[in-house]
């Protein structure tokens, strides 16, 4: 039966990458700048947000996944009748049922470490990212359990988890849909003149926001929480355009422990079971270096240049090569500089290579939050800050 469901997932996923190669040649995407040239259907990042508005584009993704829905749908009815079906959290208002979430499946938004996400779009006007999970091997009464805890982090900065759908071959969770894609997407995810403007504004505050979120995070369940894949790719825009985390908790749910090798993950974490809040710290860390620098620290479609981040930042030594290292948009920011050199110094403290001489993310929140109401305040005066074990010459 898996076989079946692997197979069918792969091609869903073939017939949809063909889409996107097909977008490009003819210059239809929405979103995608280029398509990475590696067409295998092994495990891909594809960081895509999908513009449901785009003409043509909800109706192509529309007729490719009757089979899939279907397909999705038989297995429910299987398994509804001893089964409660969609569980909403509470608080949420329960405006839709699983069919319809199922019926309005209007887009395929990538295959990550932990299953498929996929954007449904509702008659009623809500629109959900639907996480169909293909790695969790829970015994049913954990998972749910798992999802209570889940369920009860709320945070402004930290996407809420609305709904969920649980049996014993099928894990589904729903979130709402940010139309603005994520942070790795703003950031890589168009080149040339069709490249996003962020200004420096607009990334102090997916800093802030993504560092309020986390430490929130790390304070819950008497501080014991982590969130395990900090990433650009995990960090979205809330209602008031602040840094808002998502994807929380995922890691602690899959049966097997996912290799680490690259990018946003502290060196002492060689697979998922070894996250911890310093290695969150870690990869906060990393999230600022690529806010600053816009260049990618992990591979995402569209075939950017991936940098050691890290190696490049310790490369640079006094203020005029400092100045190299970011990224020549927010060059043209007036009186930012020295606010970046700021951020770039909490960014070099979160990435120190011993997990104790990290700061907390607390902590990290109130270096940022004392330069980011200094630059609301447009107080000019310097505040010092104390930052542990930066190797940053300026
Ligand atoms: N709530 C959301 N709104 C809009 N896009 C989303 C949402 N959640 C996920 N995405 C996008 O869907 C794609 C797949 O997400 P998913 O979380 O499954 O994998 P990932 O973030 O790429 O990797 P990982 O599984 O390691 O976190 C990514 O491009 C992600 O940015």
């Amino acid at each position: 039966m898996s076989n079946i469901y692997d197979k069918w997932e792969r091609l869903v996923e073939a017939v949809i990458r063909r889409e996107q190669i097909w977008q490009m040649f003819h210059d239809q995407s929405p979103s995608v700048s280029s398509i990475s040239s590696d067409f295998s259907l092994d495990y891909q990042v594809i960081d895509m947000p999908f513009d449901f508005s785009s003409p043509g584009g909800s109706s192509t993704y529309q007729q490719l996944f009757p089979p899939a829905v279907e397909n999705l749908r038989k297995k429910e009815t299987s398994v509804e009748k001893g089964d409660s079906g969609l569980v909403f959290i509470q608080g949420f208002n329960p405006a839709f049922d699983l069919d319809n979430m199922l019926n309005s499946i209007a887009g395929f938004l990538g295959k990550g470490t932990f299953g498929s996400a996929y954007m449904a779009a509702m008659d009623n006007g809500i629109t959900v990212v639907l996480k169909r999970l293909n790695v969790v091997n829970m015994p049913e009464k954990k998972f749910r359990q798992h999802l209570e805890v889940i369920a009860n982090v709320r945070h402004e900065n930290v996407s809420a988890l609305r709904a969920y759908y649980s049996s014993k071959d099928e894990k589904l969770m729903v979130f709402d849909h940010y139309s603005n894609g994520s942070v790795s997407a703003m950031l890589h995810g168009k080149n040339g003149e069709n490249r996003a403007q962020l200004d420096w504004e607009t990334r102090l505050r997916i800093a802030v926001g993504a560092a309020r979120g986390i430490a929130h995070i790390h304070k819950q369940s008497g501080g014991k929480l982590v969130h395990g894949n900090i990433k650009s790719s995990n960090i979205f825009l809330n209602s008031q355009e602040y840094g808002c985390v998502s994807d929380f908790g995922m890691a602690n749910m899959i049966a097997i422990p996912v290799i680490r090798t690259a990018g946003y993950h502290a060196p002492e974490v060689k697979n998922t079971r070894d996250a911890s809040q310093a290695s969150d710290v870690y990869s906060f860390g990393i999230l600022l270096l690529e806010l600053l620098t816009r260049k990618s620290p992990s591979h995402v479609i569209g075939g950017v240049e991936v940098v050691d981040l890290v190696k490049l930042v310790n490369s640079v030594k006094g203020k005029e090569q400092t100045a190299n290292v970011f990224d020549v948009e927010l060059l043209r920011n007036r009186n930012v500089e020295e606010q970046m050199v700021k951020m770039l110094q909490i960014g070099m403290s979160c990435v120190a290579k011993t997990p104790r001489k990290r700061p907390k993310m607390d902590e990290v929140v109130k270096m940022m939050e004392v330069d980011y109401e200094r630059r609301n305040s447009e107080t000019t005066a310097l505040i010092e800050m104390q930052i542990p074990n930066c190797r940053l010459v300026v």
